[in-house]
């Protein structure tokens, strides 16, 4: 997990694509109601995450990656306007009504937000919150759901995990609060865990310890991971394929590999080149010049024309996503592949 960009572990390049796509979306798009109308606020994303497969949904801040992910979870806020499909399990979820929707995706999601604090209850203990879960979802009884928290906490590296259930959450760490929110996250067994920027709130000593455990429950328990980041390093590192977003919009999509290696899209290049590269000396980052249109003020076009050093006339058309070399790209003047 601590390896950098440049030199990617060799599994990451070949995902297995005979395994079964356990998480499907298909030209969502959100837009938020106002006292003045709609309010688009990401537009025609696509992709889908395979058992076993960590795909990161990678951009700056504003970009629109948390609210894709809140109309994932089906927690998006109540003015929301959702298009498209969105399809758990070769079932669409995106049609359910909210009570069907909570009991499917109790059961077969977990999500890992950014800050436990929270996320998790501060008056609950946390066996209460875990065992309540356990009972809800799996209908356990309650020495059943205590036995199987403790397992939880200990396969997490909780020490002293009895002890830990009777605690509270603001007496623990920032890295042990992360790890009870993944034992939280894989307890009901789910075949799709959302992970929403899950260690930037953590020391960068204690963020490779919490992403190598995802790595390991990934792994072992075969899940399909949806990664949500601002950081390539860490898409590089960790996921499989990466859906690189800008101003509500998939810009690029392809192997995290490819992307990180060659990427098409100047958008991708300017991400990656931001990360400071110790590998090569590079240790002063370039960033992209310019900052992400707020909502409501997008470009017509290219979004990210305003920013682009290629940037022509023919930016003013709104490009297609379409294959340039490995990846696929949003981009009428995509970039040369490197060799
Ligand atoms: N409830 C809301 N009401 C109005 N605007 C919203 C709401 N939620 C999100 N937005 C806007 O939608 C855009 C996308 O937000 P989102 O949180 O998805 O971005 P993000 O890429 O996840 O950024 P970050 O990394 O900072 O979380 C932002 O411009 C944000 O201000």
């Amino acid at each position: 997990m601590t390896a950098h960009i440049a030199s990617l572990p060799a599994d990451r390049a070949s995902p297995a694509l005979d395994t079964r796509i356990v998480l499907e979306v298909e030209g969502l798009s959100l837009s938020l109601r106002n006292a003045d109308g709609l309010l688009p606020i990401v537009t025609d994303v696509s992709f889908a995450i395979r058992q076993g497969e960590a795909v990161a949904l990678v951009g700056e801040s504003g970009c629109g990656k948390s609210i894709t992910a809140s109309a994932i979870m089906g927690i998006a806020p109540d003015n929301a306007e959702i298009g498209g499909t969105i399809t758990l399990n070769g079932q669409a979820i995106s049609g359910l009504s909210p009570r069907a929707r909570r009991k499917l995706c109790g059961r077969h999601m977990g999500f890992i937000f950014q800050e436990p604090m929270t996320a998790l209850h501060p008056t609950l203990s946390i066996g209460r919150q875990m065992t309540d879960t356990l009972r809800h979802n799996l209908g356990l009884s309650h020495a059943e759901a205590t036995s199987r928290a403790a397992q939880l906490l200990d396969r997490v590296g909780i020490p002293r995990a009895r002890d830990i259930l009777k605690g509270y959450v603001h007496e623990l760490s920032g890295g042990m609060r992360q790890r009870v929110m993944i034992a939280l996250a894989i307890s009901c067994g789910p075949s799709l865990v959302i992970a929403d920027e899950p260690t930037t709130a953590l020391d960068v000593t204690i963020q490779a310890q919490v992403l190598d455990l995802l790595d390991d429950m990934r792994r072992e328990l075969d899940l399909a991971m949806l990664f949500i980041t601002h950081d390539l390093e860490v898409v590089g590192d960790f996921c499989d394929r990466a859906v690189v977003m800008y101003a509500g919009d998939v810009v690029e999509r392809g192997l995290s590999a490819d992307i990180v290696r060659s990427p098409a899209h100047p958008y991708a290049r300017g991400l990656i080149d931001a990360v400071p590269d110790h590998d090569d000396g590079r240790t002063r980052l370039t960033p992209i010049l310019g900052t992400v249109p707020p909502v409501g003020q997008w470009p017509p076009g290219c979004r990210f024309a305003p920013r682009c050093n290629r940037v022509d006339a023919q930016c003013r058309t709104r490009p297609a996503l379409e294959l340039h070399g490995s990846t696929e790209a949003r981009c009428w003047h995509p970039l040369e592949p490197s060799a």
